[in-house]
């Protein structure tokens, strides 16, 4: 068999006998123990055997590894081919009763290395919400002022309540290596959209239907009919924003865990980018 190969080989030993001219001097010694193993021109016409010699025992793994990088001319490292991917701002938005909350809550649960931005609001706390959790409940007094000091990335008056993104916050998850969520309204991604550019990944989350949208919205019990009725018309115009943002996941009634795997599916491929995104703010 082993004699097969040899004289298969040295049939065929033209097709490997060219090699790059810095090949034939390689800059590190080669160790004395290959030599006999490793000519400086290659060529299996010295492998010819007769029948009476003994066997060429066959290079360990280490030999033909010494062997290939003396070749080379220059020894193989362990590092990395291509950097760790960058951070990434993740902007979750979608008309109001979408799933938003809904999505980025089991979001926490499945997914490590995601810092959850905290928004600053001045709208009072809902029951079951807690400071410093959902958001961060403040005087108008103290928004504005962040506002002034340019503390805020962002920061607009919804529905008569000031919501703003602390860019500390962002800042300080980013440079720990954790990937930063953003959960805005539509108005909010419009805003982050002109600020960040394309630097951050914008997603927009849709119900399967409008009915199914307002069903869940009328169900959730937070909303004054009046309430309800300025959300509901003002998500009808702005599912029109939808072409502005990169990617678009429908979070269908009873569909929450498909909806939070294709939102991590988006961000597996941004990890896979070729060309990274770059955050600067
Ligand atoms: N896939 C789903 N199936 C069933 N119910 C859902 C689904 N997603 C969210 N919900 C429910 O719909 C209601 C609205 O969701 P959520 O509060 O997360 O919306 P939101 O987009 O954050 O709204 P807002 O912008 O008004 O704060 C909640 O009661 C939530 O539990």
């Amino acid at each position: 068999m082993f004699h097969r190969l040899c004289s298969s080989l040295s049939r065929s030993s033209s097709i490997i006998t060219t090699f790059p001219k810095s090949i034939k001097s390689p800059p590190f010694p080669f160790p004395r123990s290959l030599r006999r193993a490793a000519p400086t021109t290659l060529s299996f016409s010295s492998f010819k055997m007769s029948d009476n010699q003994p066997p060429i025992p066959s290079p360990t793994k280490q030999e033909t590894l010494r062997s290939l990088e003396f070749h080379l001319g220059s020894p193989f490292t362990p590092d990395p081919i291509v950097p760790p991917p960058n951070q990434l701002i993740i902007v979750i938005s979608g008309p109001s009763g979408v799933g938003k909350d809904a999505v980025i809550n089991k979001l926490r649960e499945s997914r490590e290395r995601l810092h959850f931005v905290v928004t600053a609001t001045t709208r009072p706390m809902r029951p079951g919400e807690v400071d410093g959790k959902d958001y961060f409940f403040v005087t108008r007094e103290s928004f504005l002022s962040m506002a002034e000091n340019d503390e805020l990335l962002e920061y607009a008056l919804v529905y008569g309540e000031y919501k703003g993104i602390p860019k500390k916050q962002i800042r300080e998850s980013m440079s720990g290596g954790e990937d930063v969520v953003l959960r805005v309204d539509i108005q909010g991604a419009q805003t982050l959209r002109r600020i960040l550019g394309n630097s951050a990944v914008f997603v927009f989350l849709v119900a399967e239907s409008e009915a199914a949208m307002v069903e869940r919205l009328v169900d959730r019990k937070t909303e004054s009919q009046e309430e309800l009725l300025v959300r509901v018309a003002t998500a009808r115009e702005e599912v029109r924003h939808l072409k502005s943002f990169d990617y678009v996941v429908v979070n269908a009634q009873g569909r929450l865990d498909e909806a939070v795997r294709r939102v991590e599916a988006i961000i597996d491929a941004e990890k896979s980018r070729v060309h990274q995104r770059v955050v600067r703010i």
